[in-house]
């Protein structure tokens, strides 16, 4: 009873400013979460399978333009694909340049066809008149029979090309998986259990796909090789920081250099190099030179092979960048390459509120000090940081309006509990954990969203949270450190306010990693 009279005696005396501005912030709270959301959607917006697809190819007449390249249709192109948001891509693909497509094969998730249709997404799917063979396969993201199946139709349908011919190849984030054609005499299981014991023990997608490279006759190069002497034109939509061509769905069309000491190496880290298979090590056993020789072929020519990236969290980031403006928020990316644990990327992102709430003439110098320090851990380069903190300054003593920090990437999350959630979810709390544990409760929101539309195994993308998270968890009975502990951030936000807070856009059909959101309100005028 006391803190409920404490509370209306706190409203009596200080009614009309404590009204009006605890009226006009939660007000303004929900304006910055709608506009946070909007922000998010248009990031998504513009990494679409089929927007993307149809700014990277022009048209004039039967000449197929691909950035300052241009090809020559005549009833010469082929097509295939392979990755989660590849049906969208092959249905724009075919709008545009289908009176020219002889045939193709796409390799896709088990099940987006049918999700896609319930989604709506009709812009997504082939036609039923389209020449696109499609083969669903790689359920829960793990190669298995079909997708070994379009596999091996794709290895044939680009082996039988000519010189004349085009070859389209549409390639996106989960390829890897969707393409599985291991060396002989390595079988597929054995493959599985390599890559999935690898995943298990913490590899990165980088060391995963350095040695999916080196045990694969399509990836690292092999699919490109199988196609010469047809020109090869590759789409590609970027899921790794850095957009690396050559690790994305592990690099088909890029030829690997990976040499069997570097697939050794990465094994011995995680102490596999003892229990794989004896197929594995006969293909790894073999001398670099013979190895090489067998993957040398005057197909690395740099005319014959075209790759070109469409989609990125750069782009995603960009577009995110453009709406922020729209809305009059003053947009700043800090960077598309943000990684690491995700405690330390929570750290990172509750200092930066600080910094740029700080009232102080010059923020602590131990603030800036705390922030560089964090930089590498969570892959964010100290320019990035320094220019950062500099706009953010300058915004402060400019006296902008609220501003938009935009950053993206992937964190990891060491799983110790058995709760439900995801990365991005995970963030969420972290984040909003520290914008309510500051010296004062920050007045910033927090959004993390996967981009496909699905954060871990939930149905959510992400979630928001901003510096009364903490607050409004304990009024309504949740211990966070409890959800934390069991990686269980999607329960705890289907409990926080029955839910409002989760991301729930659906499947989005494109996949460039996560986007994550800081609105920051200019501090408050100096009193
Ligand atoms: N309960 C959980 N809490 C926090 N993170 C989790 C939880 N369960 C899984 N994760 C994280 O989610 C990651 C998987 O995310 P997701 O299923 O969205 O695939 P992904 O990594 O985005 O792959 P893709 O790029 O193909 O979508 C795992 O790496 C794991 O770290
Ligand atoms: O398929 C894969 O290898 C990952 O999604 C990275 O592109």
């Amino acid at each position: 009873m006391a803190r409920v009279l404490t509370l209306s005696r706190i409203i009596h005396h200080w009614r009309p400013r404590w009204a009006e501005t605890s009226l006009a912030w939660v007000r303004s709270m929900s304006l910055l979460e709608e506009r946070a959301r909007a922000v998010f959607a248009a990031a998504v917006e513009g990494v679409q399978p089929d927007s993307v697809v149809h700014s990277a190819l022009q048209r004039r007449g039967d000449e197929l333009l691909v950035g300052d390249r241009s090809f020559k249709l005549s009833n010469n192109l082929h097509l295939v694909g392979f990755g989660k948001a590849v049906l969208g891509m092959a249905a724009e693909a075919e709008r545009l340049v289908g009176d020219h497509l002889v045939r193709g094969l796409i390799s896709v998730p088990h099940g987006v066809q049918e999700t896609l249709q319930h989604h709506g997404k009709l812009n997504m799917l082939l036609k039923s008149s389209s020449r696109i063979k499609v083969i669903e396969g790689a359920k829960h993201n793990l190669p298995d029979t079909d997708a070994q199946r379009s596999a091996e139709g794709i290895r044939k349908l680009v082996s039988a090309l000519t010189e004349g011919d085009l070859l389209l190849v549409l390639i996106s984030g989960g390829g890897s998986a969707l393409l599985p054609a291991p060396v002989p005499p390595i079988t597929l299981q054995e493959k599985q259990d390599v890559t999935r014991c690898l995943a298990a023990a913490g590899a990165t997608i980088q060391e995963l796909n350095t040695v999916r490279r080196a045990l694969s006759l399509l990836k690292g190069g092999g699919l490109a090789q199988c196609a010469y002497p047809a020109q090869v034109v590759a789409l590609i939509l970027s899921d790794v920081i850095g957009d690396p061509l050559d690790l994305i769905a592990s690099g088909p069309t890029v030829r690997s250099e990976t040499c069997p000491q570097e697939v050794w190496a990465i094994l011995d880290r995680y102490h596999l190099s003892t229990s794989v298979p004896a197929s594995v090590k006969e293909v790894l056993n073999k001398c670099p030179s013979q190895w090489r020789e067998e993957r040398k072929d005057e197909w690395d020519d740099k005319d014959h092979v075209l790759n070109m990236v469409i989609g990125s969290n750069t782009i995603a980031l960009e577009c995110a960048g453009r709406k922020a403006r729209e809305l009059g928020l003053h947009a700043v990316v800090l960077s598309p390459g943000v990684c690491g644990e995700v405690s330390a990327v929570a750290r990172l992102y509750g200092l930066l509120s600080r910094f740029a709430c700080s009232q102080d003439k010059e923020p602590p110098p131990s603030l800036v000090a705390q922030i560089l320090q964090l930089g590498p851990e969570v892959g964010v380069e100290s320019w990035d940081l320094h220019r950062t903190m500099k706009l953010l300054r300058e915004g402060w003593e400019e006296g902008w309006c609220t501003t938009c920090l935009l950053a993206g990437g992937e964190p990891t999350v060491q799983l110790i509990g058995k709760g439900r959630g995801g990365r991005n979810q995970e963030l969420a709390l972290r984040v909003g954990l520290e914008l309510s544990r500051g010296m004062e409760k920050s007045a910033a929101l927090f959004l993390s969203g996967g981009t496909d539309g699905q954060d871990g195994p939930t149905e959510a993308a992400g979630a928001v949270s901003d510096g009364e998270m903490e607050a409004k968890a304990k009024s309504q009975g949740l211990d966070i450190d409890r959800f934390l502990t069991n990686n269980d951030s999607f329960t705890f936000f289907s409990h926080l306010s029955d839910g409002q807070s989760l991301l729930l856009p659906g499947l989005t059909g494109t996949n460039v990693m996560d986007v994550h959101i800081m609105l920051l309100p200019p501090p408050p005028p100096s009193k």
